[in-house]
C-alpha cells in the first residue's frame, strides 16, 4: 500500500467528448492497482442535487437562467466535498484519511460552463478547496463533437458554438489556478502527425505525470 503524507484532490477538466469519464476512471483503477488509496467520483453528482442538475441538463425544453444553473452546480459541489456524491463520503473526509480523490469535473467546469461572470462564479465556489492537480485534456472541437455524436443522450451544453466559448474560458481558468498553486496538467489528445492518440497511450501518459508529482509530492 503507498501511504501518501496527505491526500490529494486530482480534478479532471475539459470539454464534452475530450475523454473526462474514461480517463478519470482509468487512472484510479491504475493508482489501486499501483497500491494508492484512491477513488473515483464525478460532478454533477449522483446526490440529491446533482440528480436535479442532471434532469435540468438533460431537458431541451427546461430553459432555465445560466445563474440558476450555476447555483445548482456550485450547491452540488458543496454538497460533494461535505457528503459525498451519493455514493461515496465527502471529499473532504477521503482526503483527511490521505486519500487520492479523483473528480471528473470539479469548479473548474462551473467557471467554463457557467462563466459569463468569472468572479461571481469564483465567489460562488468560495468554499470549495483548489483541487491540487487538474488534469486538462485538450482535444480540438471537432474531435470532441464526433465523439459525442455517438452519445444517446445529449446534454444543453453539447453543442459547437457553446463548447467553442467553453473551450476558450479553460485557457484563462487553466492559468488563475495555475496562480493559486495548482499544478496544471495539460495532455494532448493529438499526436504530432495529427493522429488522434489511443486511449492507452492518453491514459499512459496522465499516469507518467501524475507518478512524477506523487515522487516530489513525497519529497
Ligand atoms: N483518446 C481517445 N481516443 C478515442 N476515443 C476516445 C478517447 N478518449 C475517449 N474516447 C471515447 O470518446 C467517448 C467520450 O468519452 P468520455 O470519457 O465519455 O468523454 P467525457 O466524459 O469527456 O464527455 C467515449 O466513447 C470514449 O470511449
Ligand atoms: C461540474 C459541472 C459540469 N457542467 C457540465 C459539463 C457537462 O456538459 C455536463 C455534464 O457533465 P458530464 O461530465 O458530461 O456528465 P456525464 O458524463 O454524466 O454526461 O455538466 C457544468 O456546466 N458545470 C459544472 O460545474
Amino acid at each position: 500500500m503507498q501511504i501518501l503524507e496527505k491526500g490529494l484532490l486530482i480534478a479532471f477538466e475539459g470539454i464534452d467528448g475530450s475523454g473526462l469519464t474514461t480517463h478519470s476512471k482509468l487512472l484510479n483503477e491504475k493508482l489501486n492497482k499501483l497500491g494508492y488509496k484512491s477513488i473515483y467520483t464525478k460532478e454533477p453528482t449522483n446526490n440529491e442535487i446533482g440528480i436535479l442538475i442532471q434532469k435540468i441538463i438533460l431537458d431541451k425544453n427546461k430553459k432555465l437562467d445560466n445563474n440558476i444553473i450555476a447555483l445548482l452546480f456550485a450547491a452540488d459541489r458543496l454538497y460533494h466535498l461535505m457528503y459525498g456524491d451519493g455514493a461515496n463520503e465527502g471529499i473532504l473526509s477521503y482526503i483527511s484519511k490521505n486519500y487520492i480523490v479523483i473528480s471528473d469535473r470539479y469548479k473548474y467546469s462551473n467557471m467554463a460552463y457557467q462563466g459569463d461572470d468569472i468572479n461571481w462564479i469564483s465567489q460562488l465556489n468560495k468554499f470549495a478547496i483548489e483541487a491540487d492537480i487538474i488534469i486538462y485534456l485538450d482535444v480540438p472541437l471537432d474531435v470532441a463533437l464526433k465523439r459525442i455524436s455517438m452519445r444517446s443522450s445529449v446534454s444543453i451544453f453539447e453543442n459547437k458554438i457553446f463548447l467553442e466559448k467553453v473551450k476558450n474560458r479553460y485557457n484563462d481558468i487553466l492559468r488563475l489556478a495555475n496562480k493559486n498553486g495548482v499544478k496544471v496538467v495539460v495532455i494532448n489528445e493529438i499526436a504530432d502527425n495529427n493522429r488522434e492518440k489511443s486511449i492507452d497511450e492518453v491514459s499512459e501518459e496522465i499516469l507518467k505525470n501524475i507518478i512524477n508529482i506523487l515522487r516530489n509530492f513525497k519529497k
